[in-house]
């Protein structure tokens, strides 16, 4: 798990952003209403199943959205500067190339096979700076070393390194045009146990070493609560639960984040029997004004699908202005399952 840090400047901000794509059945919407930032240095895991709209909340904040698709509400600022808006509207937008790296899902495929690592990071270096080869050289053989590899090996082929290696020679390109903010779309999947705690480390790493704030994007709770300090659960389009990752971790308060903490492995708890989450997210076609955990929720009461929760914050036993252990939950029974799952300790 990531260690303290310090709250200071908001990088990113999106504001009750909702995304919808046009479909032969109707306007789906993908992200409904959601709001959250990442702060300077922080670690922040968006988590949630597939199809909750990870990688469209990704590529709405990289402008790389498919082209059915719109931002029908909601805003989104990048260092104070707004970059996008439900006009579509870029006003940063070479600002936010190099400022924002992203690797998107399965990005080991993308390196070229046919062309050394450092040609590469050329290639991308030359679409945004004035780079020469020796400095971006230079530049990679830093990321290399920060990310454990030999220096020497820049000049490889990508089929040189394992799976591993490949995930970090990622985020080596990815960081060393020293980006303020890195996205990292499921960093760790499909890599083996090995080498997933290998990238976990040396993202820790990074983090140590270049104050980096890393939004990273994974269906595993398990590998937000390993390495980040805050976490955000996203099921079908709404985000559910976020907060600090110790409050959270300790007090996980909303019935889909207590399940989906339930249905995997836990590396603190390698015992625990794991539970599946029955059912399936529902087609958010149309106007979105339910929970959209409701008809999977053990604690479901009708009042559930006739309005969409909004997140608050839950009572806490730190002092009120701590705002590191801010702790907001969307869900109408929040304080029945608080008091059913942790008792007297709210
Ligand atoms: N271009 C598109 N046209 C129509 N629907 C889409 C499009 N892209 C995504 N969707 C739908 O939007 C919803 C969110 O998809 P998204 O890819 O953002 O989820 P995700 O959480 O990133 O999933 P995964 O982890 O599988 O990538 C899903 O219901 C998906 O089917």
């Amino acid at each position: 798990m990531g260690g303290a840090i310090n709250m200071s400047d908001t990088l990113l901000d999106v504001r009750n952003l909702t995304v919808k794509y046009k479909t032969s059945n109707g306007m789906l919407t993908a992200v409904s209403n959601a709001s959250f930032t990442v702060e300077e240095g922080q670690f922040l895991g968006l988590v949630g199943e597939s199809g909750c709209g990870k990688s469209t909340l990704v590529k709405t904040i990289m402008g790389a959205l498919d082209n059915n698709g719109k931002i029908t509400d909601g805003k989104i600022y990048f260092q104070g500067n707004k970059i996008i808006d439900a006009n579509n509207e870029l006003t940063n937008e070479k600002g936010k190339w190099t400022d924002i790296s992203w690797i998107p899902q399965a990005a080991m495929n993308s390196l070229d096979p046919i062309e050394r690592i450092n040609k590469q990071a050329y290639t991308i270096a030359k679409a945004h700076t004035d780079l020469s080869q020796t400095q971006v050289d230079e530049k990679l053989k830093e990321m290399f070393d920060i990310v454990g590899i030999p220096k020497n090996r820049i000049t490889d082929y990508p089929h040189q390194f394992s799976g591993g290696m490949k995930q970090r020679t990622l985020i080596a390109l990815s960081l060393f045009l020293e980006p303020s903010l890195l996205i990292a779309d499921e960093p760790t999947t499909g890599l083996d146990v090995i080498m997933q705690d290998q990238v976990i480390n040396y993202l820790e790493e990074i983090q140590d070493e270049l104050n980096l704030s890393v939004l990273i994007i994974t269906h595993d709770i398990s590998v937000v609560f390993e390495m980040c300090d805050w976490i955000a659960v996203m099921h079908s389009g709404q985000l559910v639960e976020e907060g600090h990752i110790e409050r959270v971790y300790d007090q996980t308060s909303h019935p889909y984040s207590i399940l989906l903490q339930e249905s995997l492995p836990d590396l603190r708890h390698p015992d625990q029997e794991l539970k599946v989450i029955e059912g399936d997210p529902p087609q958010n076609i149309g106007r979105m004004n339910y929970c959209s955990f409701a008809n999977r929720c053990p604690w479901e009461i009708e009042e559930c699908t006739a309005v969409s929760p909004s997140l608050e914050t839950v009572s806490s036993n730190v002092e009120e202005d701590d705002e590191q252990h801010d702790h907001n939950v969307a869900c109408i029974r929040k304080d029945t399952v608080r008091s059913e799952i942790h008792g007297g300790e709210r």
